[in-house]
């Protein structure tokens, strides 16, 4: 059935014939063999036609309601995506996104869903939550994005740093969005007993040069004054890790991280090596001082509730093993990378990739978000997107770190996507 099928890679689009009244058409034209229309023919919700699944109604009337906030400053930028024109280069059924792998089996997954700032990651990962919910699924969706933007997404109050659950799927869905910037004050409260330059002196004045050394090397004290950028997520990431080894959180089958933007991303998977031997190096001080004088047990004792640092020391560094462990594994982890047909952002998604990989962290998929659907008559506008589109998917397919991902294309919709039904709507039609 063609007509269930995704291409792998969109094809440049036929030359656009000269633009009409300045109007984008929303002509869904497929020409036999090669080219065919995606299922939910976006193009279909203005006219109420062709909708093929029951969601698509309640989805639609959502989008409608949606609709009045949308400033209509052109009528190009009305056009839902009513058809990807493009060449059935593969087997049909490697084309599709691969949803039926990813909500097979009871055991629990991670889905990390990260990209360059604003490309839909938050979008793409709510909807997905909903689709593993409505697949029988409980389902957690989790923002360590600094920014978060989850509760706009699910038009819900999801703040707070606590399981909140999401009203409208078919089976439980909860979300969590982690304050980072309190996740971080914590870390500081509990690292700042056990380094910084107070020790440092206190250290030097019992003629223990040896040990500063030891010290300056952990950087501990300078990583508390300028937090590297992918702290703050670190952090937030390992309070998730804390949370789920709580018998509370036994019960999520399926696990989706709405990551922060890339640069973010790409320093949080160096960090928990970083921290790993900074803290390792931090508790192997502590232990040795241990057998020292009591002035300096004093220090690191008991007394001034230290241990209680150092602990606290310990379990975080013991997360980030766990953080790291999760990331790398290739079993239950997946980062998805979520693009948009710019030459910048798939640049930009090249080189996430090749982080990933050298970090050993599994990749399959790429989504290009917001692709603009062919048309019979363009507009200046939409004529000029759509070769910047077709440029960036010819990238794709010759990039050396991108070429062999599945590629998962999700139209340019027209209106905000706000809300339970409008995230269904789009996991329909992406996640197939
Ligand atoms: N396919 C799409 N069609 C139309 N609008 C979209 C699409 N995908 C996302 N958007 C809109 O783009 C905006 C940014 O999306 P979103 O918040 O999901 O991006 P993000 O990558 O998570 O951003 P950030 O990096 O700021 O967290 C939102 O208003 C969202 O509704």
């Amino acid at each position: 059935m063609l007509a269930l099928a995704m291409p792998t890679r969109l094809m440049p689009p036929p030359p656009s014939p000269p633009p009409l009244q300045n109007s984008c058409a929303l002509s869904s034209s497929a020409s036999a063999s090669l080219i065919f229309p995606v299922r939910h023919s976006v193009a279909g919700l203005r006219f109420g036609t062709r909708f093929k699944h029951a969601y698509t109604s309640l989805s639609f009337a959502a989008l409608v309601a949606s609709r009045a906030s949308i400033p209509r400053w052109n009528r190009c930028n009305r056009v839902f995506a009513a058809s990807f024109q493009a060449k059935a280069v593969a087997n049909p059924v490697e084309v599709e996104s691969g949803f039926d792998e990813m909500v097979a089996g009871t055991k629990r997954k991670y889905f990390m869903l990260g990209g360059k700032g604003g490309v839909g990651k938050t979008s793409l990962a709510a909807s997905l939550a909903v689709k593993f919910a409505n697949s029988g699924h409980t389902t957690l969706v989790v923002s360590t994005d600094p920014a978060h933007s989850l509760s706009d997404s699910f038009a819900q109050d999801l703040s707070g740093g606590k399981l909140v659950p999401v009203e409208g799927p078919d089976s439980p869905l909860f979300a969590l969005e982690i304050n980072p910037e309190q996740a971080r004050s914590e870390f500081r409260a509990a690292a700042q007993t056990g380094s910084g330059t107070g020790v440092k002196d206190f250290m030097d004045s019992f003629g223990l040069g040896g040990w500063v050394e030891q010290i300056s090397e952990l950087k501990l004290g300078e990583l508390l004054d300028t937090p590297p950028p992918g702290l703050d997520e670190a952090i937030a990431i390992s309070k998730v890790v804390q949370f789920m080894q709580s018998p509370e959180y036994d019960r999520f089958t399926r696990i989706i991280f709405d990551t922060a933007p890339t640069g973010h991303t790409l320093r949080l998977l160096s960090l928990p090596d970083f921290l790993d031997a900074s803290i390792g190096k931090l508790l192997k001080l502590k232990q040795k001082l241990a057998s020292a004088t009591n002035a300096i047990k004093s220090v690191f004792g008991q007394g001034d509730g230290s241990d209680t640092a150092t602990n606290r020391l310990e379990q975080l560094k013991e997360r980030m093993v766990m953080v790291r462990e999760i990331f790398r594994n290739k079993e239950a982890t997946e980062f998805v990378i979520v693009t948009i047909p710019t030459v910048m952002a798939v640049s930009e998604s090249s080189r996430l990739k090749q982080s990933l990989e050298k970090e050993g962290v599994p990749v399959k998929r790429l989504i290009v978000n917001q692709v603009l659907a062919a048309s019979q008559s363009d507009c200046k506008f939409c004529s000029m997107r759509r070769k910047d589109q077709s440029r960036a998917f010819d990238i794709i397919n010759s990039d050396q770190n991108l070429k062999d991902l599945q590629l998962i294309q999700s139209p340019l919709m027209d209106v905000e996507i706000r809300g339970v039904p409008a995230l269904r709507f789009v996991g329909d039609t992406v996640w197939r």
